[in-house]
């Protein structure tokens, strides 16, 4: 039987007092990939907002990797974290430091002590994203597509139940953007299940799968056509 990371039902999103989402019912199986298209200001950003806690569930019930959503405490919020690995258009790593540094500034926040182990793990996550040989390299010695690679393999530190990647090939040329997404499919061939925001509707051409929209406050899948 498929294992459910992600199940929301009767779900409805608010930014502030205004209705983003209503009647969600999304469930998304361990090892899926999971596109999230919509236009601008439908929504996308909201719905991934919920689900890493950073936009409490207020109506609707929702679980994410063992969590409830509706019950989520603040203090909860890092243990949630860890268990996802979220990925950003705009890559956020911290530019005071290399590569290395940054991966383990989040193994040391999330509880690494040992310093082999650490090493280890981080380049084995480098190697995962074809970024070994550039450890040393700090963020702005980087090319987008490289710093989003740095992104990817921060988020497989901790090996996440769920990658939540929001818009990550959104700062990035088409070519780059390419070269991203092919990272994304390898990480999830190897069994890692991805949500994927994006407005790049010729990534979904490329690498089709499940597909839902936001449209009109409502979230629906997508039923693809075949040529
Ligand atoms: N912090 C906020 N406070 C109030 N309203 C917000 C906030 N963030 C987003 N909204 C509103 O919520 C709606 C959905 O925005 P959201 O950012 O989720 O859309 P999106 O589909 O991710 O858009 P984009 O593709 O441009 O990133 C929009 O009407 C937006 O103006």
């Amino acid at each position: 039987m498929s294992q459910t990371v992600l199940q929301l039902n009767d779900v409805s999103i608010f930014q502030g007092d205004s209705l983003v989402l209503s009647n969600v019912n999304v469930e998304v199986f361990k090892g899926d990939f999971v596109y999230l298209i919509g236009k601008t200001g439908t929504g996308k950003s909201s719905f991934m907002k919920t689900l890493y806690g950073d936009l409490p569930l207020t109506q609707g019930e929702g679980s994410i990797v063992d969590f409830n959503l509706r019950t989520l405490k603040e203090k909860e919020i890092p243990f949630l974290r860890r268990k996802l690995g979220v990925v950003f258009q705009d890559f956020k790593l911290l530019v005071d430091r290399n590569i290395i540094e940054n991966l383990s500034f989040v193994l040391k926040a999330t509880g690494w002590k040992n310093k082999s182990e650490m090493q280890t793990r981080i380049d084995e996550v480098l190697e995962k994203v074809g970024m070994k040989t550039k450890g040393f390299k700090f963020p702005h010695e980087l090319s987008g597509g490289e710093q989003q690679r740095v992104a990817i393999a921060r988020a497989l530190l901790n090996d996440p139940e769920l990658i939540l990647a929001d818009e990550p090939t959104g700062n990035l040329d088409p070519q780059t953007s390419i070269e991203v997404m092919k990272v994304l499919q390898d990480i999830n061939k190897n069994g890692n299940t991805i949500l994927m925001a994006t407005h790049d509707y010729a990534l979904l051409l490329k690498y089709p799968s499940k597909t839902l929209k936001c449209d009109n406050n409502q979230l629906f899948e997508v039923v693809q056509r075949k040529n």
